[in-house]
């Protein structure tokens, strides 16, 4: 090894084990990932233990970051009067959003439950505060909206360990970004990004709900793929 990399290379204590997982950890590891489903009807009241919870959020305040601003926060809502507030404004939005829709379309919308936020014990409100960092942040020189998407790594994180934790999470978002900010007195900087509801689950679909509903239909992997061996996939830049 050249004499500069040396130099430069990190404490070799601080460099854990690389290689792949065991079987049964890997295996874990994408049964989280396939077996994640967004939870509305089946929350239970049982609520979550902190110490749960704190593993929960953990998870996500590991997420990766754009210059490791880690620009979220999350906001735990427990109290029913705020939740009635939140479900107030998304029944709201959601009749508007009905209307968007045409003909059949519109009225298997309109059975569609799309929310648990007063039937699931714990709803958390994940911001980006988009001045965390400073005006000039690594990573996010030329495209301002990493913040964002860095904080959505935080949700997913939350999600997949919620999975594990026989925990189920819903994402909200039949919202305008602006509408819960008076709801929690959120300065003009700070971006809601989720409205996640969670709770407890007993089962969970096998399939996405919407899919089961007949609303929409996974897509094979091989439609979302371009790959200079195999050409592109079918819906790739579908207009
Ligand atoms: C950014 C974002 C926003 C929303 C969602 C997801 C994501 C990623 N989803 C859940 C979505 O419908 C669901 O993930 C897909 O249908 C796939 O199903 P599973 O997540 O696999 O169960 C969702 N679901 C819902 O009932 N109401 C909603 O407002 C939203 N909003």
């Amino acid at each position: 090894m050249p004499a500069a990399s040396l130099e430069t290379a990190a404490d070799p204590e601080e460099l854990p084990e690389a290689g792949p997982f065991d079987e049964v950890a890997r295996e874990a590891v994408y049964r989280a990932i396939e077996s994640r489903r967004d939870v509305r009807n089946e929350f239970l009241p049982t609520p979550i233990a902190d110490v749960v919870l704190r593993r929960l959020l953990a998870a996500a305040h590991a997420a990766p970051s754009v210059g490791l601003s880690q620009p979220w926060s999350f906001i735990l809502v427990r109290e029913p009067e705020t939740k009635r507030r939140v479900a107030e404004i998304f029944g709201r939005r959601n009749a508007e959003a009905a209307t968007m829709f045409e003909g059949e379309r519109a009225d298997a919308y309109r059975r569609l439950k799309l929310e648990g936020i007063e039937t699931a014990p714990l709803n958390i409100c994940v911001v980006c505060d988009r001045a965390r960092g400073g005006p000039v942040v690594l990573g996010r020189t030329h495209q301002r909206d990493v913040d964002l998407y860095s904080t959505v790594c935080a949700v997913q994180n939350f999600w997949l360990a919620a999975r594990a934790e026989g925990i189920g999470v819903g994402w909200v978002s039949i919202f305008e970004p602006d509408d819960l900010k008076p709801v929690f007195g959120l300065p003009h900087h700070v971006a809601v990004v989720a409205y996640l509801c969670v709770g407890h689950v007993d089962r969970l679909h096998g399939r996405p709900e919407l899919e089961a509903r007949r609303w929409g239909a996974r897509a094979p992997l091989a439609d979302v793929v371009s790959d200079e061996r195999w050409g592109a996939g079918s819906l790739l830049f579908e207009r």
